[in-house]
């Protein structure tokens, strides 16, 4: 793993650009989430856990947003059930070409780990095999919001009966105290990590064009409207949660 840091906002940038996954986030990814999102290392290694109770003999696993793999590799490592497969898929070549060789040198260090295809592509075109396990590890909110319900029906179609869909998430509160008060804890989780003011302010402008939080309220109804039986919340760290959906 890199273990380059995080300076990516450091100096003043006087017009911030929009945020994208290119080789600069890549080189400081892994830095990045950790420092930025409370809980991350904790969802990671807990979400192998969690696919292991949903995966279903010969059928496939997707990692939606796959980054450098993070979740890939925690799937491949706990997921023990025959013939499983592991598709991860993200549009951000730079993320893509990092992450296969993340998990050369995964193939490297363990044996009997899951076979995986990395794909790069867009996950609002592709075409699902039949899943039991789909994780979105804080990529839907990147999706344009009016696309999310048509991408979680797709998801919903493609699981099969023992499956799940675990979808990690920053929210957004209904209730302006509540969003108020989370939100200045996590300011103060990126500060305790080390990020300046300046690079917590230039970071939030360049994120409030591409990522666009929903409320628990939203996920849950969006979700039953996209077909799900069943929305579990099993993860939450201040703003950042994780859910369980069952076909
Ligand atoms: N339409 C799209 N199609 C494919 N990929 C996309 C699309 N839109 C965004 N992405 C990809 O979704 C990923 C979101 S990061 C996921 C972290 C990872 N899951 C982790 O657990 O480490 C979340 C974050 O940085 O907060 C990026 O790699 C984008 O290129
Ligand atoms: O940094 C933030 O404030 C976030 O909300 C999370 C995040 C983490 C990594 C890339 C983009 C957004």
């Amino acid at each position: 793993m890199s273990k380059e840091p995080d300076r990516l906002f450091a100096q003043p940038l006087g017009q911030v650009p929009d945020f994208a996954f290119n080789e600069d986030v890549v080189r400081v990814f892994p830095d990045m989430i950790k420092r930025s999102v409370p809980g991350y290392p904790t969802i990671v290694e807990n979400l192998g856990v969690l696919a292991a109770q949903f995966a279903q003999p010969h059928t496939a696993l997707y990692d939606l947003g796959s980054s450098l793999g993070a979740v890939t590799q925690a799937l491949r490592r706990h997921v023990r059930q025959d013939g499983c497969r592991v598709i991860a898929v993200d549009n951000s070549a730079a993320m893509v070409e990092r992450c296969r060789q993340y998990l050369t040198a995964q193939d490297s260090m363990f044996q009997e780990l899951l076979p995986v295809e990395v794909i790069e592509g867009d996950i609002l075109a592709l075409e699902f095999q039949p899943a039991s396990v789909v994780a979105m590890n804080f990529t839907l909110q990147f999706i344009a919001p009016e696309q999310r319900l048509a991408l979680l029906s797709r998801i919903r179609q493609a699981l099969l009966p023992g499956g799940a869909l675990i979808l990690s998430e920053k929210l957004r509160f209904n209730d302006p105290q509540e969003h108020a008060l989370l939100t200045d804890l996590h300011v103060a989780f990126k500060r305790a990590n080390g990020y300046s003011e300046l690079e917590i302010a230039q970071k939030r402008s360049a994120i409030e064009n591409v990522m666009k939080p929903d409320s628990l309220e939203e996920h849950r109804e969006r979700l039953l409207a996209a077909g799900f039986s069943k929305v579990v919340p099993w993860f939450q760290c201040l703003n950042f949660a994780s859910l369980i959906a069952l076909p």
